[in-house]
Parts: C-alpha cells; structure tokens; sequence
C-alpha cells in the first residue's frame, strides 16, 4: 500500500465519471464531498497487500493516527487514488480494504469521510505548507520485501 498524506486547510471532492466498469455504488449525496482542517490520505491498495490485508489494514490505521496526532488533526479524509503504484490491487480487494480503513479511523474517534471508489473526480485540496504537511509512507504485509 502506498499512501500521501496531505495536511490541508479543505479537501472537496466532484464525482465525474466512472473509471470502472462497476464502481461502488453511491448516493446522490456521495458525489460530492468536502472537509476542512483535514489529514487527506491517498491511498492506492496494491497487489502484494492481498497477502494479508488485514494486517495491511491494522498498519495503515496506525501511521495514520500516528501523523494525524502529530500535526493534530481529528477529520480525516480517505481517497481512493490509482497513481501511487503499478502493482495495484484488484478493485474489490482494494474496496474492501479502503472502507476497513475508514471504519477503524472511525473507531479510533476521527471524524472519517471517504470518496467514492471506481470513478474520476475533480477534487481541490489546499495543503498546509508546514514541514509535516506532506507526508507519504509504503505499507506492506510481514515477510515481503519493500518494493522500490
Ligand atoms: N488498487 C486501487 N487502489 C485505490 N483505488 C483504486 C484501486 N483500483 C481501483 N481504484 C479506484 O478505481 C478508480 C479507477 O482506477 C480509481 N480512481 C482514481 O484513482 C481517481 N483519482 C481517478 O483517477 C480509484 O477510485
């Protein structure tokens, strides 16, 4: 998994169009999205992640936290974003994983949105500038190599 985090003043988001043949199905109200003082974490899922998603899931949760409590930030943003990789995972593997990531935030007490999987979206994103504002880690199971 791969992941930038971008500590932003907002982060709205437009859906467009579908990327995929079947996207995750949303409502009128999920086509558009918006939070302000937000941790905004692209994330793209990728293939090696399908060995344990779970963990991969556990592991993404805590660096988020972890940046999130440092440059202190309680609304989270997690967005679905195909361009961090090519070794991504398949769509319902990564979808699965994306919304895991979601609710854990939420158990943890973040307010969490998350913006829709499968489609194209203009989005605006006004990052912080301070040193911690842009951040981007690699995440991948126990026991195998970190790509380059
Ligand atoms: N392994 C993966 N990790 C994260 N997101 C993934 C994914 N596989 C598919 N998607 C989603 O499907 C859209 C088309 O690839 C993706 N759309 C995007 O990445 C938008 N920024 C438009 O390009 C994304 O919603």
């Amino acid at each position: 998994m791969r992941m930038l985090l971008i500590h932003s003043d907002y982060l709205e988001y437009e859906v467009k169009d579908k990327a995929l043949k079947n996207p995750e199905p949303i409502s009128e109200e999920q086509k558009k999205g918006r939070l302000e003082e937000v941790l905004a974490v692209f994330i793209s899922v990728e293939k090696v992640d399908e060995t344990n998603p779970d963990e991969v899931v556990e592991k993404a949760v805590n660096e988020i936290k972890d940046v999130a409590s440092q440059v202190k930030a309680e609304n989270v943003f997690v967005y679905p974003f195909a361009h961090l990789s090519s070794e991504l995972a398949k769509p319902d593997i990564a979808l699965e994983v994306l919304r895991e990531v979601e609710e854990k935030l939420r158990e943890e007490g973040f307010n969490v949105k998350r913006a829709p999987f499968g489609y194209y979206k203009a989005f605006k994103l006004s990052c912080k500038g301070h040193p911690l504002a842009e951040l981007s880690r690699t995440i991948v199971p126990s026991g195998e190599a970190k790509a380059e």
